[in-house]
C-alpha cells in the first residue's frame, strides 16, 4: 500500500534502472534548489480556523474558462516511456479520469495527438496543455504549435528557463544523454523531412527574447503561460507582453542551481503581476498541506513533476490514478482541518513563517523539574 507520495518513489526505485531513477530525481549541479523546494514547504506553518467547516469541500478550479477537479496540474515531464511501456498515454488516462489537467511535454515519447485520441476514446474531456520550448527556427515552432492545437490542447506552456540545458551531473556521470533505442521524442518526428525525433533536435537557445513571445502571441489564440520566470521584473514584463499566466517554476531545480525555492518567490511574483494573470506554482509539492500553503498564499494551482514519474514507474496508469487520489484525499483532509469549506477559504492568514524562538527571560533554575512548569524562577 502506498500511503504517501514518498512511498511511490521508494517503490519505483526498487524496480527502476538506477540511471533512469537518477534522471528523474536529479537536478542541476549541487541540487541545492532541488532540496530547497521541498524544504520551503516544511518551513511554513499552517494556522487553522475552527468551528467553521462543512461536510463536503469544493476542490475544483477553473483556469482560462476550463474546469478541473483539483488545483493540482501534472507539470510537463519528458520521456514517460522510459519508465512505463504506455508512457504518456497512461499518464494522460489517469489525469483525465481524475479530472486533472496534464501538461504534455514537448519531449513526450507519445505524440500529443495520440495522447488526445486516447483520452477522448476513454470518454473523458479534461483540458490538456502543451509545453513548448520556442525553437529559434520559427517554422519548426509554428509546426509544433499546430500539432498541439490540432490535438485540442487548450493552452501553451512556454518554458523560458532553458537558454542552455541544465547541468544534470548525475546524467553526466551515468552517461545518460539519449533515449534508448526504440524510444523517440514523437512530437519532433518529421517536423522537417526525415527528422527522427531525436532529443538533440530540441534547440535550447540563449538568443530567445521577448520578441519571440510577441511573435508567438501573434500566431496563436491559445492562452500562453510562461514557465520559469523567477525575477519579479520579468513577471511584470510577461504581463506587458500579453502573457495569460505564469507557471512559477525553477524546473524542479534542474536548470540554474541555487535559485530560491518557488514557494519563497511566490509573494513577490504575485505582487509583481498584481492579480492580472493567474500564477501556478511547481517545485517540491508532495503533500496536501503543500497545496494548501501555496493556494493560501495566492497561487491559482500547483503542479507536480517527479511524483508523477515515480507513480508511473511504480504502477503505470493505476499508479498515477492512486497518486492523484492520495493527493486529493490529503488536500481534502487538510482543508477540513483548516476549517475551510473550499479553496476559496484559503487565505494568507492561514499560513505563517515560524516566529518561535527561545523565550526571553530568566534562565531556568538548574535541576528544576521542567515537567510541571516549575522551571521559571
Ligand atoms: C524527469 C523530469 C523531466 C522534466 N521534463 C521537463 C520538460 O520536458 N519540460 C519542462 O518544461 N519541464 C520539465 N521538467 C520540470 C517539471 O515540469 C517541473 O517544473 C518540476 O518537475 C517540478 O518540480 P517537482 O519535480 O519537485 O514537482 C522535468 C522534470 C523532471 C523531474
Ligand atoms: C531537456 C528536456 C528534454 C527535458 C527536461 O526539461 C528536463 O529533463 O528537465
Amino acid at each position: 500500500m502506498r500511503y504517501t507520495v514518498h512511498d511511490f518513489e521508494i517503490a519505483a526505485r526498487a524496480e527502476l534502472d538506477p540511471v533512469y531513477a537518477d534522471f528523474i530525481a536529479g537536478g542541476a549541479r549541487d541540487e541545492i534548489t532541488v532540496r530547497a523546494n521541498e524544504a520551503a514547504f516544511g518551513r511554513l506553518q499552517l494556522l487553522p480556523r475552527v468551528l467553521r467547516g462543512s461536510a463536503e469541500r469544493e476542490l475544483g478550479i477553473s483556469l482560462f474558462g476550463h474546469r478541473a477537479s483539483l488545483p493540482i496540474l501534472i507539470s510537463p515531464t519528458a520521456f514517460h516511456k522510459l519508465v512505463d511501456p504506455e508512457g504518456e498515454l497512461a499518464t494522460a488516462r489517469a489525469a483525465a479520469a481524475a479530472g486533472v489537467i496534464m501538461i504534455v511535454s514537448m519531449a513526450s515519447t507519445v505524440a500529443v495527438g495520440q495522447v488526445a485520441d486516447a483520452v477522448r476514446a476513454a470518454g473523458d474531456d479534461v483540458p490538456r496543455w502543451f509545453q513548448l520550448y520556442i525553437q529559434p527556427d520559427l517554422e519548426i515552432t509554428e509546426a509544433l504549435v499546430r500539432r498541439a492545437t490540432d490535438a485540442g490542447c487548450s493552452a501553451l506552456v512556454v518554458t523560458v528557463d532553458s537558454p542552455v540545458l541544465g547541468a544534470g551531473e548525475r546524467n553526466r556521470r551515468n552517461g545518460f544523454h539519449d533515449l534508448p533505442p526504440g524510444l523517440r521524442c514523437e512530437n519532433l518526428v518529421d517536423l522537417r523531412d526525415g527528422e527522427r525525433g531525436h532529443v538533440r533536435q530540441i534547440a535550447m537557445s540563449p538568443e530567445l527574447n521577448w520578441e519571440h513571445v510577441d511573435w508567438l502571441r501573434g500566431i496563436t489564440s491559445l492562452p500562453i503561460l510562461l514557465k520559469g520566470v523567477l525575477h519579479p521584473e520579468d513577471a511584470r514584463l510577461a504581463v506587458r507582453h500579453g502573457v495569460d499566466g505564469l507557471l512559477l517554476s525553477n524546473h524542479g531545480g534542474r536548470q540554474l542551481d541555487t535559485v530560491p525555492a518557488t514557494l519563497e518567490l511566490l509573494p513577490e511574483i504575485l505582487a509583481a503581476v498584481e492579480g492580472r494573470v493567474p500564477v501556478v506554482l511547481d517545485g517540491g509539492v508532495r503533500r496536501g498541506t503543500d497545496v494548501v500553503k501555496a493556494l493560501a498564499l495566492g497561487a491559482s494551482a500547483v503542479g507536480i513533476g517527479r511524483p508523477v514519474m515515480w507513480a508511473l514507474a511504480e504502477g503505470g496508469e493505476k499508479g498515477v490514478r492512486r497518486l492523484l487520489e492520495l493527493l486529493r484525499d490529503e488536500l481534502d483532509d487538510t482543508l477540513a482541518l483548516c476549517g475551510a469549506s473550499g479553496l476559496a477559504d484559503l487565505t494568507p492568514d492561514l499560513v505563517r513563517v515560524p516566529t518561535w524562538g527561545p523565550v526571553p527571560g530568566p534562565a531556568p533554575t538548574p535541576g528544576a523539574d521542567r515537567r510541571f512548569g516549575g522551571v521559571v524562577a
